[in-house]
């Protein structure tokens, strides 16, 4: 379970976090939705202890982010908004590299590694460098990379941007195999179909800010509105009155 707790977070004159909170909870896909710009990833990048906030704090299962950051990643796989892989090593060496950095060595590496290509289906590229590798492929790299470990919180952020329909749809069933194992999912989105199949729970954010939080259809009835689209344009359009 991931607790965010009056995060905010500036660089420089931009106030890109304001006061962000919401619990992701285990089982449960939780999925951070807003414009571009509204501080998704900067909220994201909180929570896997990249960035340090100005105020506030994160707890991943107890483990308060900001005290322990290398205790809090050990409970946390990271699908980040920069793939980062390095076009030199093969799929596997990536696999091989990110295993050992989580302390796993002989059967138990190969079995961690054996265990994602298969669930991810990656047979094909495993032993090729990553260089030139589709949108599609680099995903499965990433993702493979932040679950080989089996962490119980999953943190993506925009996983499905570049994506075709059969990648988006394969990236979907994992998602839901993962909340189904009881992992807490937290990810980043603005496509609104995408945040409406898969979310149990969406925090809207608009300009650094929770402007409303809970299940789509919950968002929708308090929007008064048809879809979740026209309820996120509502919701955030009265939260800019507000904020006025
Ligand atoms: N390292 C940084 N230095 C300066 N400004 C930053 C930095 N990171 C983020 N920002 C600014 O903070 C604000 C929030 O950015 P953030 O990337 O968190 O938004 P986002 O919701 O993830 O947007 P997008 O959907 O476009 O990825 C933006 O105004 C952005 O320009």
């Amino acid at each position: 379970m991931i607790i965010v707790d009056k995060i905010g977070k500036n660089f420089g004159e931009v106030q890109a976090v304001k006061d962000v909170s919401f619990t992701a909870k285990d089982g449960s896909i939780t999925t951070l939705l807003g414009a571009n710009g509204s501080g998704k990833s900067t909220t994201l990048r909180t929570v896997a202890a990249l960035l340090r906030p100005d105020h506030g704090q994160v707890t991943v299962d107890g483990i308060c982010v900001q005290q322990d950051p290398l205790g809090a990643q050990k409970l946390l796989g990271i699908f980040p908004d920069q793939f980062g892989l390095y076009t030199r090593l093969t799929a596997r060496e990536h696999l091989e590299y990110y295993a050992e950095l989580h302390g796993m060595s002989g059967a138990a590496l190969e079995n961690a590694v054996g265990e994602v290509v298969s669930l991810l289906h990656m047979e094909d590229i495993l032993e090729r460098r990553t260089e030139g590798f589709s949108q599609g492929q680099r995903m499965k790299v990433a993702l493979a990379r932040a679950i080989l470990h089996k962490p119980k919180n999953i943190v993506l952020d925009e996983p499905t941007r570049g994506l075709d329909v059969m990648s988006i749809r394969m990236l979907r069933q994992i998602l839901l195999e993962l909340k189904a194992a009881g992992h807490c999912v937290l990810l980043s989105s603005h496509v609104m179909a995408e945040v409406e199949i898969l979310s149990d729970h969406v925090v809207m954010i608009a300009d650094g800010v929770v402007c409303a939080d809970g299940t789509p259809a919950d968002l929708v009835r308090e929007a008064g509105q048809p879809n979740l689209e026209e309820a996120f344009v509502a919701l955030t359009a009265a939260h800019g009155r507000t904020a006025a």
